[in-house]
């Protein structure tokens, strides 16, 4: 039975792929194997040494000791692309709230009163306050084209938009998938030089902390709009609430509020709402407890944040070992000999690498015996072991 403990609500559809006579899956459960959440944020929390695997139903892993888990030879898993098109729809309506005035135009139109005659003079002369743009007139700038940025940029482009992209690590298939007619930028100076609007979809990094700051909203023309659904800390606010004062930016869409943005008018604050749909929540839950549950029974990896991606079909009637360890060499080589010592033959084997950790997975005839573990487990840089 192996145990997985969530720490937020997780689609149920997705936590039908663990089927109960094999899986025990809640919210407080002693010595999870594994564990499940979104957006908890773990930092701060006593990791139970019984915990092999977390998988993050959702794109975001800033939330998680991803550097802790590595060095315990922990694997973090994430669900690339799943709630995209979510966050790619509530960027689209942002910039048509803030193009629109959509919120201080509801809030005027909610707050009439009187007949319906009364209410059809005031909503006639009062509409010329609420005049807003059309979103071809104007060009946006997405910095971060993985799998949101590029739909964004898609989007916008199918909007009648002009669209500049930024993205040094761009990877072969976002490449692959995004529009011919998207700009590239040379540098992320040239996205706020030559945009009306900029939204941002990056990870919050160190490197991408502050990354919309009070020089670059200057390089934008007035009455620019910033969307960030990215995450908080990658837009300097005081730098952005006082371009807002000044009608140097005209709107602000941002996903995590904080006191001092929910007060003011030119804000539109969402609630971390980005990839709260029913289709994302389903998509990023079975994707992730897919990949959680290969990984508890076969030890297979796919989409971790971690670690290598490491399949190997399981063959023969032997066990599995997997270990994680130090990239460093000579060590494959150390678990061979210990194998060949205990007269375990390997019938096949998968030798990954990512980074500082490479990862192993042997398929050997027969047993393995307590001792044998304990000798695996003293090699030097080895992080973590299991036998399936
Ligand atoms: N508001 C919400 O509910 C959600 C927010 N997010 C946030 O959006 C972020 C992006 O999500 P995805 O597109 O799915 O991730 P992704 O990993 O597919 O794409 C991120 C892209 O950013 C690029 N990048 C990294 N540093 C950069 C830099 N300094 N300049 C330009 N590009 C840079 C990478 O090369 C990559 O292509 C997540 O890390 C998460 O923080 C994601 C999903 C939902
Ligand atoms: O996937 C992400 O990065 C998100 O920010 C979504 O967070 P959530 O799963 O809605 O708490």
């Amino acid at each position: 039975m192996f145990k997985i403990q969530t720490l937020n609500n997780i689609s149920g559809k997705g936590l039908q792929r663990l089927p109960s006579e094999s899986y025990e899956v809640a919210s407080e459960v002693d010595k999870p194997d594994a564990i499940m959440l979104r957006s908890f944020k773990m930092h701060d929390m006593e990791l139970p040494e019984s915990v092999v695997a977390i998988g993050r139903a959702g794109a975001g892993v800033n939330n998680i000791p991803v550097d802790k888990m590595s060095a315990k030879g922990v694997p973090v898993f994430n669900a690339p692309g799943a709630n995209a098109n979510a966050v790619k729809e509530l960027v689209v309506a942002g910039l048509l709230m803030a193009a629109r005035n959509i919120t201080p135009a509801q809030q005027f139109a909610a707050g009439l009163s009187g007949n319906d005659d009364e209410i059809s003079k005031a909503v006639e002369s009062g509409k010329k306050n609420f005049v807003g743009y059309e979103l071809p007139s104007k060009t946006l700038g997405v910095i971060g084209l993985g799998a949101i940025g590029l739909r964004v940029a898609n989007a916008a482009l199918s909007l009648g938009m002009k669209v500049v992209g930024f993205d040094p690590q761009i990877s072969v298939q976002s490449a692959w998938q995004l529009d011919s007619g998207v700009e590239k930028a040379v540098s992320i100076d040239q996205v706020f030089t030559k945009c009306d609007a900029v939204s941002v979809h990056v990870p919050l990094l160190d490197a991408t902390r502050g990354l919309v700051s009070a020089q670059r909203i200057a390089m934008m023309p007035k009455g620019g709009v910033i969307v960030n659904l990215a995450r908080g800390g990658i837009c300097d606010d005081d730098a952005v609430l006082s371009a807002l004062d000044t009608g140097h930016l005209h709107a602000y869409v941002i996903d995590f509020p904080t006191s001092k943005l929910l007060k003011h008018p030119k804000v539109i604050s969402f609630p971390h709402l980005g990839a709260s749909t029913e289709e994302a929540e389903e998509n990023c839950a079975i994707m992730v407890a897919d990949q959680v549950r290969e990984y508890l029974e076969d030890g297979t990896i796919k989409n971790s944040v971690n670690f290598p991606e490491a399949f190997m079909p399981r063959g023969g009637g032997g066990k599995r070992i997997t270990i994680a360890n130090a990239n460093v060499p000579n060590m494959v080589g150390q678990i061979s000999t210990i194998l060949a010592t205990a007269n375990l033959n390997i019938a096949d084997l998968l030798n990954k690498s990512r980074g500082d950790i490479a990862y192993t997975i042997i398929d050997v005839d027969g047993e393995v015996s307590d001792d044998t573990v304990v000798s695996l487990k003293g090699i030097e840089g080895v992080l973590s072991l299991r036998v399936i």
